[in-house]
């Protein structure tokens, strides 16, 4: 039995930049954040007395469906503010690698937000208040829409949407601890001064969005390649596929992502590099962006 159910879309950071630190420790970004195709899946199954959780899915093996988990963290948090007494057991499918860098946790959290705001018919405004203390990542997953994210992760502002196009998402099977790859940053020289980049009204194709895209980084790229040296292997890989207009991490990693013209060539890109036998412990997706 399913009451509802909706869908936890992979975050990409296509830049990220960090632009500050605050005195709580805490980064402040700037960045670019798309969604994939890629999906976890949140169920409500039935009523329950108390929020209970069950996992399924390639990588629901890692995960507890304790007090810790995202999913139930983010029921109980919203339960308390809408006063509700009703609970739900859940379900989690999940179908993305665990401390990827592409907001797994992040997006599970805000699924189960938006099935219950749905249900208790709360508004996305106090949503997104309920998101913020979850997890840096959690807003900008709960519109899950192309979006700059500046602040901690809280200051959301719409951004054109995607050119056509495609992108392949490749993950070399380690997970990565965000708050290590942070240190790291600080460590490895710390914060650049540079200019932010400037949006267009839209994006005329994939090479205009690549194009802007190449006078930015990813600041956490190389201290998670120093952490984890086969990102930079992946990244070697990606870039040496037909067609890959850009290779490049996302989040703190390790998952990194190609951008192609269609979402053909970035299919194809994974059938070719998932052929070499040294990357069968690798997890790959490839299709379109989620459009807004
Ligand atoms: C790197 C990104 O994925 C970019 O979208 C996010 O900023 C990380 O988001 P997240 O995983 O939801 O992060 P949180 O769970 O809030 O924070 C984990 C840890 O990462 C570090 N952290 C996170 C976000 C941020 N803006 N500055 C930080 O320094 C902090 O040490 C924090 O304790
Ligand atoms: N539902 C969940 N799915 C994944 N991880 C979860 C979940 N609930 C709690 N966690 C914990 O959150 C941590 C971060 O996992 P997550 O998959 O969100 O990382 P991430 O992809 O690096 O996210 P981000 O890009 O937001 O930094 C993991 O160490 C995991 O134990």
């Amino acid at each position: 039995m399913t009451l509802l159910h909706d869908t936890a879309h992979a975050k990409i950071n296509l830049y990220l930049h960090v632009t500050g630190r605050r005195p709580d420790g805490y980064h402040l970004l700037d960045s670019l954040a798309v969604f994939a195709g890629a999906a976890d899946e949140v169920r409500l199954a039935k009523p329950s007395n108390t929020f209970s959780l069950s996992i399924e899915g390639h990588f629901g093996k890692g995960l507890e469906a304790n007090d810790s988990n995202l999913v139930l963290r983010a029921a109980r948090a919203l339960q308390t503010h809408a006063r509700q007494e009703n609970a739900y057991h859940l379900i989690l499918e999940k179908n993305l690698p665990v401390a990827s860098g592409i907001g797994g946790g992040s997006a599970d959290a805000a699924c189960t937000l938006r099935l219950l705001g749905q249900l208790w018919n709360i508004a996305e405004k106090d949503l997104l208040a309920i998101a913020e203390p979850l997890g840096a990542d959690v807003p900008v997953c709960v519109q899950q829409k192309t979006t700059r994210m500046e602040g901690i992760g809280e200051i959301l502002t719409s951004a054109p949407a995607m050119p056509d196009g495609g992108i392949l998402l490749v993950n070399p099977g380690i997970a990565v601890s965000t708050p290590d790859i942070f240190r790291s940053f600080a460590a490895m020289g710390g914060i650049i001064e540079r200019p932010a980049p400037v949006f267009p009204a839209r994006w005329a194709s994939m090479n205009a969005l690549v194009d802007m895209l190449s006078h930015t980084t990813n600041d956490l790229q190389a201290p998670a390649i120093h952490h984890a040296p086969v990102i930079g292997t992946v990244l070697d890989r990606m870039n040496a596929q037909n067609d890959c207009l850009m290779a490049r991490m996302s989040g703190s990693g390790a998952t990194c992502f190609g951008l192609f013209p269609t979402a053909e060539a970035a299919r194809k890109a994974e059938m070719e590099l998932s052929k070499n036998p040294l990357h069968s412990g690798w997890w790959t997706w490839a299709g379109p962006f989620l459009q807004n």
